[in-house]
């Protein structure tokens, strides 16, 4: 099995986004998985067609490749794993459809949901959002570090902390107990993303 890593690269594949670019400057930058999420409109077939992309990038440098919600689409390219939250398949369907060596990431925002994840097959925890994001509607209230340490008390997977990570904000999260970080922004929105990948990839540990 691959590793969960500790900076993962959730994709922006909003239209007008060069989703590949973006990926190959960021693994050079320093991030270790990297976990395709597209629109839900988007076609199974595009969704497939994107991932076996980025599947063939990471495979290149030895990172770790998931696939966000699409299990079928995780199978058919050959990912290392999948991730799940609540509007997903539950965590242990998932894991009977991907198999026991499979990476699977699941949402958790509190420490109930998190004990049954990791009971149910989850390999690390989705936890947040750590702070406010303007990426992603819906979301309830940031749960900040304190958020972030009650749910890494509680289990004994990695935890990811997601949702306005910056650099600034890693330490408080890692003091929080989160194994690593996920992000969007930080290095999608950013001018330079191998640049923000290595900024961000210097506050972790190796
Ligand atoms: C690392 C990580 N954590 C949380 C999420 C959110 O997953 P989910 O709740 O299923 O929401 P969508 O991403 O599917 O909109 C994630 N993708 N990655
Ligand atoms: C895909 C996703 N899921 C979240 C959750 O909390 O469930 S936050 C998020 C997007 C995070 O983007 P950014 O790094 O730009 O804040
Ligand atoms: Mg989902």
């Amino acid at each position: 099995m691959k590793h969960v890593g500790r900076l993962h690269l959730v994709t922006d594949a909003r239209p007008g986004r060069d989703v590949l670019a973006t990926v190959a400057a960021a693994v050079a930058g320093g991030v270790d998985t990297v976990q395709v999420r597209v629109e839900d409109d988007l076609t199974d077939r595009l969704a497939y067609e994107l991932a076996e992309s980025v599947l063939r990038l990471c495979r290149d440098a030895g990172v770790t490749c998931l696939v966000n919600d699409r299990l079928d689409v995780a199978l058919a390219v050959g990912a290392d794993g999948a991730h799940v939250g609540a509007d997903d398949l539950p965590v242990a369907a998932a894991r009977r459809v991907l198999g026991p060596d499979a990476i699977l990431g699941a949402t958790a925002r509190d420490p109930v949901v998190a004990r049954r994840a990791v009971a149910d097959g989850a390999t690390y925890l989705g936890v947040g959002p750590a702070y406010a994001t303007s990426t992603k509607a819906g979301l309830p209230d940031a749960i900040g570090p304190a958020g972030v340490a009650a749910v890494a008390g509680a289990v004994s997977v990695p935890v990811i902390a997601i949702a306005g990570v910056t650099v600034e904000r890693i330490p408080a999260l890692l003091a929080a107990g989160a194994h690593g970080v996920a992000v969007v922004g930080a290095i999608c929105a950013a001018g330079d993303p191998a640049a923000a990948a290595l900024a961000l990839r210097a506050e972790l540990p190796a």
